[in-house]
């Protein structure tokens, strides 16, 4: 069997622990051959953003072009997007490729508040990104900004995330994932909200008392990525992603003074652990 690959296409954040660079090493805890497009080079560290240094459309589409006429692509994924003129040339790319296995995680402010998309890019993704994708992976502030719905911050409940979830199926996305690190509505749990455009599935585990979040969500949608690209349904592939970012907020590092990163390896160790 070939070996499955993934793309990630978003920002290098330089602290390790978001963007790109969270994303290979999930890939590769999950035994799929990583590749990047890198859209913008971040100086990052757990305490917050200090420095942003986008490439531009071209480099991006130059990135994603070559990779898609060589090694192939299994499934992708969209973190850090930048602008409205990357986020076309991205779904461009997309569609030239004739790619399918796509998870849009609609990365917009990181932990300390800086943006990480145009507020003006945001329409660029639901008309033009939004259709291409296989899951959308928001959290609660980023699907409020996507749907215009209200759901009520960290008291977001099932019924407002149901209905956040069905306004981003009828922008075009066949499954939408929105993620719970954000909604404190049921105490001591973490519930992401699964929705294929018929059913709801509740993916559910334990809210780790830990200031080391950084980078969950890029973690996350790098898992379910990397679970498609090995050819598991959303379904599965989100229940597994699941199963990675709690294994990885729950086995923390300890680095650095702020935020700091999850453990991409815990996941594997744990793993090999039970066998
Ligand atoms: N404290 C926690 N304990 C367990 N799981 C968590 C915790 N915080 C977040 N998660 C899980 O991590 C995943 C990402 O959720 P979250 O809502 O934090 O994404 P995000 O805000 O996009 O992350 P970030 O912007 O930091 O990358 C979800 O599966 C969520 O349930
Ligand atoms: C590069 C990058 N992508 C995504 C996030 C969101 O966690 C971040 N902080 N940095």
């Amino acid at each position: 069997m070939r070996t499955p690959t993934a793309l990630t296409i978003a920002g290098s954040d330089s602290g390790g622990g978001a963007g790109i660079q969270a994303d290979l090493k999930t890939f590769q805890e999950l035994r799929v051959f990583g590749m990047s497009a890198i859209t913008a080079v971040t100086a990052q560290n757990t305490l917050g953003v200090s420095g942003i240094y986008p490439l531009g459309a071209e480099a991006v589409r130059a990135q994603i072009a070559a990779v898609g006429c060589d090694l192939g692509v299994d499934a992708l994924k969209t973190g850090m997007l930048v602008d409205a003129e990357i986020v076309a040339a991205v779904a461009e790319e997309i569609r030239r490729q004739g790619w399918t296995r796509v998870v849009v995680d609609p990365v917009m402010i990181a932990k300390g508040g800086t943006l990480l998309l145009q507020k003006r890019a945001v329409e660029a993704m639901k008309a033009q990104l939004l259709p291409l994708a296989l899951a959308v992976t928001p959290n609660v502030p980023e699907a409020e900004a996507l749907t215009g719905l209200s759901l009520g911050g960290k008291a977001a409940g099932r019924e407002a995330k149901k209905e956040a979830a069905r306004a981003l199926a009828a922008m075009g996305a066949r499954h939408v994932v929105i993620k719970g690190g954000h909604d404190e509505s049921v105490a001591g749990r973490c519930v992401d909200l699964l929705y294929d455009g018929r059913d709801f599935f509740e993916l559910e585990g334990e809210r780790v008392p830990t200031r080391h979040t950084h980078g969950t969500g890029c973690t996350f949608a790098a898992a379910l990525t990397a679970e498609l690209a090995k050819g598991s349904d959303a379904l599965r592939a989100a229940q597994e992603a699941k199963a990675f970012i709690q294994a990885a907020v729950g086995c923390p590092l300890e680095l650095g003074q702020g935020h700091g990163p999850t453990n991409h390896w815990a996941y594997g160790d744990l793993r090999r652990a039970v066998r």
